[in-house]
């Protein structure tokens, strides 16, 4: 797992543990991560040109201590102050001192850059980029390494008001913050390397944790000599319309290709699951007659009308796991889960979480992580709120770093029920079943798409992983040219990649 905290959680883990360390302590071990990062970047210092960009704040301090690192090592400094009359004096005599160059702030003092360090603002940044900021930012040509966090993304929620800065990387310390995990901050993040500053033994636990391959493969269920189909998982499919058939047929596919022992399907796309998957059993009454499962989805493709909510209202009254997806969750109410005994899953994209909350879904998308812990408090739920950085709620909360953009096509939710409650049905716990499931997913589209990932072909074979590995093989590409932009996809396309991913992850975990 790759933790991330809050500020607050941050700037009290520091003070613990700078009461016990000379003053200064911290931030030269900061920086010298960020100069060795600098230099790795580059390749090479001798005869480079770094630019500083140098805010008021520590974050300011620990670009101009790497600077006069990075002079003593032959490359050449030139420090740009915002506020030059607040800019950390001991961290700007050091690079004085070691022969840095303080220069005007202006357009122009950027022109040769290979590298600009972004130190405008980091975990004590609020709000967008300021003005005279956010023009030296637009007149950057060069990769930019952000130091803790980009410049104009909130630390905790991933927000940008305003503009920020674009980083190719962003060196933080001591932990990952919120903000360089979910979007839209994560976007403006780049490649995200994490350098131990000593914080560990007084951090507690995470707010927000991103999974890699092993965590997945320990919690991929796997059958034994014993198991028969039952002790596999049965899923309940209630899905699909006259109108939506394929919504049945893909979350069905999901299921079977995501580890389900079988799989029930009731509703109206009978005909249309059998051609597709013969290994189904199809039901023609409701979900209440259908038999034993052990866990239900229910709503990709269910349509709109009594006899949707209707079997939302059965499937909702069973004593197994649900997950709640799409036309489903017009028909949920908090009332409805609270006399429920079972585990309950919703998710919701953007647009429907908005709905769910009364708000626009702007409001969800500029701040996700509020909008998860909202959902799954107000209705009693473990929420799974999609995206390029898809949550899960839970402690800590989950956030999912295979996404890739290709994910966006009709039908991809629908593969991704049937796969979460296969995974339910084998019986993860929904936090986990969500976590896994969205993985599974997201690099089930890489590898269809054949890219789409913002690391990949660097140094290694396989597709984009979101790795730490991977993210240090990506830091060493300014340019940020490790992004293979893959091509389009189709949700069964999913489908069919399920398996493959399913055997590269658990063999990981070997
Ligand atoms: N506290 C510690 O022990 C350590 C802190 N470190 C660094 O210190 C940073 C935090 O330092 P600070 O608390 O000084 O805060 P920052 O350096 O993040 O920023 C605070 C300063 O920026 C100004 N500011 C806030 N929003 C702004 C905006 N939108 N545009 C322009 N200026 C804005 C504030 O008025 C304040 O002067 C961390 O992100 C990290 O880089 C590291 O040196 C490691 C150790
Ligand atoms: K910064």
């Amino acid at each position: 797992m790759r933790f991330a905290h809050r500020v607050e959680t941050v700037r009290a883990a520091e003070a613990a543990l700078m009461a016990t360390l000379p003053d200064g302590t911290l931030m030269a071990r900061a920086a010298a991560g960020l100069a060795a990062s600098c230099a790795q970047l580059l390749g090479g210092l001798y005869g480079r040109r770094i630019a500083l960009l140098v805010g008021s704040g520590a974050n300011g301090g620990d670009a101009l201590l790497a600077g006069a690192r990075l002079v003593r090592r032959g490359a050449t400094v030139k420090a740009l102050l915002l506020d030059p009359d607040r800019a950390h004096p001991g961290a700007l005599a050091a690079l004085r001192l070691a022969g840095g160059w303080i220069v005007p702030a202006t357009a122009a003092q950027l022109a040769d850059a290979d590298l600009v360090v972004d130190g405008i603002t980091g975990i004590g940044g609020r709000g967008g980029l300021r003005p005279h900021a956010a023009e030296l930012v637009r007149a950057v040509r060069a990769p930019v390494v952000a130091v803790d966090v980009p410049s104009g993304v909130d630390a905790d929620t991933g927000e940008v008001a305003g503009e920020a800065v674009r980083a190719a990387a962003t060196v933080t310390f001591g932990t990952y913050k919120n903000g360089l995990l979910i979007d839209p901050g994560h976007a403006y993040a780049g490649a995200v390397r994490l350098i131990d500053i000593g914080l560990g033994p007084y951090l507690p636990g995470a707010d927000l944790a991103a999974p890699q391959h092993a965590d997945v493969a320990r919690l991929l269920p796997l059958p034994t000599a014993a198991s028969d189909k039952y002790g596999r998982g049965v899923v309940g499919v209630a899905a699909g319309s006259e109108r939506y058939p394929g919504a049945a047929v893909l979350a069905v596919g999901g299921a079977l290709c995501g580890g389900a022992g079988a799989v029930r399907y009731v509703g109206p796309a009978r005909e249309a699951v059998i051609a597709r998957w013969p290994e189904a059993l199809v039901h023609a009454g409701a979900p209440g007659d259908a038999g034993r499962v052990q866990a239900w989805v229910v709503g990709p493709g269910l349509g709109e009308g009594a006899e949707a909510a209707e079997t939302v209202a059965q499937v909702l009254a069973s004593d197994v796991p649900v997950l709640v997806d799409a036309d489903g969750l017009r028909y949920l109410t908090p009332h409805q889960i609270a006399a429920r005994t079972a585990p309950t899953l919703i998710t919701p994209h953007a647009g429907e979480a908005a709905r769910l909350l009364g708000v626009d879904r702007a409001q969800v998308e500029a701040r996700r992580l509020s909008a998860l812990r909202k959902l799954a408090a107000a209705y009693g739920v473990t929420a799974l709120l999609k995206g390029n950085t898809t949550l899960v709620s839970g402690t800590p909360a989950r956030v999912n770093p295979t996404g890739t953009p290709w994910l966006a096509t009709a039908g991809s939710g629908d593969v991704l029920s049937g796969l979460t409650g296969a995974l339910l049905a084998a019986g993860l716990p929904p936090t986990e079943a969500a976590m896994t499931g969205a993985y599974l997913h997201g690099l089930a589209g890489r590898r269809a798409a054949q890219g789409g990932g913002p690391t990949g072909r660097v140094g290694w074979t396989g597709e984009a992983r979101d790795t730490e590995r991977d993210e240090a093989a990506a830091a060493r590409r300014p340019s940020g040219e490790a992004y293979v932009p893959g091509a389009p996809i189709t949700a069964m396309d999913l489908v069919t990649a399920l398996g493959p991913v399913w055997r590269e992850v658990s063999a990981s975990g070997l």
